[in-house]
C-alpha cells in the first residue's frame, strides 16, 4: 500500500466521523496539506484514545479505497479460465440464428462453429459446453437414439473443434432431453415417470472407459439441479421442453436443501470430479454447501438462461447497468464457493476482463 493511499484513507474516514476532541470540525473544502496534517494528528490522537472513545479499535482496518485493495477482499477473482460458454449446435450445418428469449445468443450449425469461436478463443475463451439441437423431426424418439449418433451435430462439432482448437476444453452434455420425442431427460416408464435404471443404462452407452479415453475425461455432475422456471430460454433454444408434465420428479424442489446435500454426497461417492449447482444466484447456499461437502472438488455453477434473460430484461428497462450486474451476480456465485461458472455472459467477460 502506498503512502498516498494510506493518507487518502485516513482523510476519507476523518470526514465521515464525528470530530475528534481537539481538532476543529471542517466541512468545507480544505487543501491537501492541511488535510494530511489533520489526518496525521487525528491518527495519533486516535491511537491513544481508542479505549476512551470505545468506538474504533483501528484506524486502518478495512480500508478499500484503492481498486487493488478491493480486489484483495475477494477470495476468488473472476478470471477467464473460470468460464464455460454454452453453445447450441443444430443439425442444419449452415444455420446461425439468434434465439429471441436468450438475447445475443445463437443456435448454429457445424459450418459456422469455427468462425464463430475463433475471435473468442483469441480473446481467451478456454472452454465450451455443447448442446445438440436436432431440428429434423425424425431425429427424436422415446429412447433418444440420436444422442450418440456419430453424425449428429454435437459429435461432429466436437471433431471439428478438436481439430481447429487443440487446447480448447470441450464439454459434452449427456442428457437425453434434446433427443427424446417426449422431451424428458431420460427413458420413461409406461406411466410417464422416469425409468432411472434404463436411463442410466442408456447414458452409459457412451462407454468412455472402453473407448480408452478414461484418463482424459473429467466427470462434471449436475448434482444439485433444481426444477423451476429459470430454464425456459434454454428449452426454447434447445427445443427440449417436455411434451407433457414437468421435471419435478427428477429435478429438486427449490426448498430441498437437504435433498441437494444428499445428491452431492452421492455423486461424490460415485466418482464425480466436479460438482455442479444450477441455477446459481437463487441457490448460493447450495453452492456453499457443495463447497463444504466436497472440500477437495471444484464446484461449478450454471448461471442459467432465465437468470441471464432476467438481467438483460432489467438492464434494458433501466434498472441497472448490464455489465455491473453481470459482475455482481458472477462475483456472488464465486463468493458462495464456485470456481467454475457456466455463463452466457462469457463473450462479454472476455472483453471486460484482463486475464
Ligand atoms: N436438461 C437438462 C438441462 N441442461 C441445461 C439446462 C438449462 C440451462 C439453462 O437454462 O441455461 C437444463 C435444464 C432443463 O431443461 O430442465
Ligand atoms: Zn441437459
Ligand atoms: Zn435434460
Amino acid at each position: 500500500m502506498s503512502f498516498s493511499t494510506l493518507v487518502s484513507d485516513l482523510t476519507y474516514r476523518d470526514s465521515l466521523r464525528p470530530s475528534p476532541p481537539h481538532t476543529a470540525s471542517t466541512t468545507g473544502p480544505t487543501d491537501t496539506r492541511s488535510q494530511i496534517s489533520r489526518a496525521r494528528s487525528y491518527a495519533s490522537t486516535a491511537a491513544t484514545s481508542v479505549s476512551i472513545a470505545g468506538e474504533v479499535s483501528s484506524q486502518l482496518h478495512g480500508g478499500y479505497s484503492h481498486p487493488l485493495a478491493r480486489a484483495w477482499q475477494a477470495e476468488r477473482q473472476l478470471t477467464k479460465s473460470m468460464l464455460i460458454y454454452p453453445l447450441f449446435i443444430t443439425d442444419n450445418p449452415d444455420e446461425s440464428t439468434l434465439i429471441p428469449s436468450l438475447p445475443g445468443q445463437r443456435r448454429m450449425g457445424t459450418n459456422k462453429l469455427v468462425a464463430f469461436l475463433t475471435p473468442l478463443i483469441a480473446k481467451g475463451l478456454k472452454s465450451v459446453i455443447l448442446f445438440g439441437v436436432p431440428l429434423a423431426p425424425s431425429a427424436k424418439d422415446p429412447l433418444g437414439t440420436a444422442a450418440d449418433d456419430p453424425q449428429g451435430p454435437v459429435i461432429a462439432g466436437i471433431r471439428l473443434l478438436r481439430r481447429a482448437f487443440p487446447n480448447l476444453f470441450i464439454i459434452a452434455d449427456v442428457c437425453l432431453c434434446e433427443y427424446t420425442s417426449h422431451g424428458h431427460c431420460g427413458i420413461l416408464h409406461d406411466d410417464g415417470s422416469l425409468n432411472n435404471s434404463l436411463s442410466v443404462d442408456r447414458i452409459s452407452d457412451l462407454k468412455l472407459i472402453e473407448a480408452g479415453i478414461a484418463h482424459r475425461i473429467v466427470l462434471m455432475s449436475y448434482s444439485a439441479k433444481f426444477s423451476g422456471c429459470l430454464y425456459g430460454p434454454f428449452r426454447d433454444a434447445a427445443g427440449s421442453c417436455p411434451s407433457f408434465g414437468d421435471r419435478r420428479c427428477y429435478q429438486l424442489p427449490p426448498g430441498g436443501r437437504g435433498l441437494a446435500r444428499r445428491a452431492i454426497q452421492r455423486d461424490i461417492g460415485e466418482g464425480a470430479d466436479i460438482i455442479m449447482v444450477k441455477p446459481a444466484t437463487q441457490y448460493l447456499d447450495i453452492i456453499s454447501d457443495a463447497k463444504e461437502i466436497g472440500k477437495d472438488l471444484p464446484v461449478a455453477a450454471y448461471h442459467v438462461s432465465g437468470e441471464y434473460a432476467m438481467i438483460h430484461a432489467a438492464a434494458k428497462a433501466g434498472v441497472f447497468d448490464l455489465k455491473a450486474m453481470a459482475f455482481e451476480a458472477t462475483e456472488g456465485i464465486l463468493r458462495a464457493g464456485a470456481s467454475i461458472v457456466v455463463s452466457y455472459f462469457t463473450p462479454e467477460f472476455l472483453d471486460w476482463l484482463e486475464t
